[in-house]
C-alpha cells in the first residue's frame, strides 16, 4: 500500500524520506481529492495477474513497458534523474506500478505544498494529466517499474511553469468542482 507524508524543506539528499517534524500523513482519500489514485497488486504475478488485467481493460491502458532504474542498466541515468527530479506535468496521465524496488512520486498538494508518496513492490498508481509533480529513488537505490499508457505513449514533460496548457487549466477546474 502507498504511503504518504507532507515533506520538509530540507535540501537534504532527494532520496531521503524528507518527513515533515512532526508528520503530518496523506490519506488515500486526501490524494484521491487531488485525482491521485493507487492499488495494491500482485508484482509476483504481473503477466498473468486478473486484477491487473482488469485495470487495463476498465482505463483502456493498452500500451506497456518496464524501466529499470538503476545505475547498472538505464542509459544516461543521472541525466534522466535529474530529468524525472524536476518539476513537471504532462498532457496524458502517468500510470506506474512497482515490480521491484521502490521509490517517491512527490505531488503538489491544494495549497502548493510537497506531498511525499512512498511507493513499494506491488503498487500501481495513477497521476492525472496537468498535475505538477516528480520522481526520485529511494534510497534502496532501485525501481522496476510498469509504465501504462492509452494508445501510443507520450513521455513530454513540461516543466513548471507550465500553466497555459489545457490539461493543467482541467485539472485545476477539476479540484475545484470536486472542493
Ligand atoms: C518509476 S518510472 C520513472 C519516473 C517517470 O517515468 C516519470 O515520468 C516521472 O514523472
Ligand atoms: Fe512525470
Amino acid at each position: 500500500m502507498v504511503w504518504a507524508w507532507y515533506m520538509d524543506d530540507s535540501c537534504e539528499d532527494q532520496r531521503k524520506p524528507h518527513r515533515l517534524q512532526p508528520e503530518q500523513p496523506v490519506t488515500l482519500e486526501q490524494l484521491r481529492a487531488l485525482g491521485v489514485h493507487s492499488y495494491t497488486l500482485d508484482a509476483d504475478n504481473y503477466e498473468t495477474d486478473p486484477a491487473l488485467a482488469k485495470i487495463r481493460k476498465e482505463n483502456n491502458y493498452t500500451w506497456m513497458d518496464i524501466i529499470n532504474i538503476h545505475k547498472d542498466t538505464l542509459p544516461n541515468y543521472e541525466e534522466k534523474l535529474k530529468i524525472f527530479y524536476e518539476e513537471h506535468l504532462h498532457l496524458d496521465d502517468e500510470i506506474r506500478y512497482i515490480l521491484e524496488g521502490s521509490g517517491y512520486f512527490d505531488v503538489r498538494g491544494k495549497d502548493e505544498r510537497w506531498i511525499r508518496i512512498s511507493m513499494q513492490k506491488g503498487d500501481l498508481i495513477t497521476l492525472p494529466a496537468g498535475i505538477y509533480h516528480r520522481f526520485t529513488l529511494d534510497e534502496n537505490n532501485y525501481v522496476k517499474a510498469m509504465r501504462l499508457f492509452v494508445g501510443k505513449p507520450v513521455w513530454t514533460p513540461y516543466n513548471r511553469p507550465a500553466d497555459n496548457y489545457e490539461a493543467r487549466t482541467k485539472y485545476l477546474q477539476s479540484l475545484e468542482q470536486n472542493a
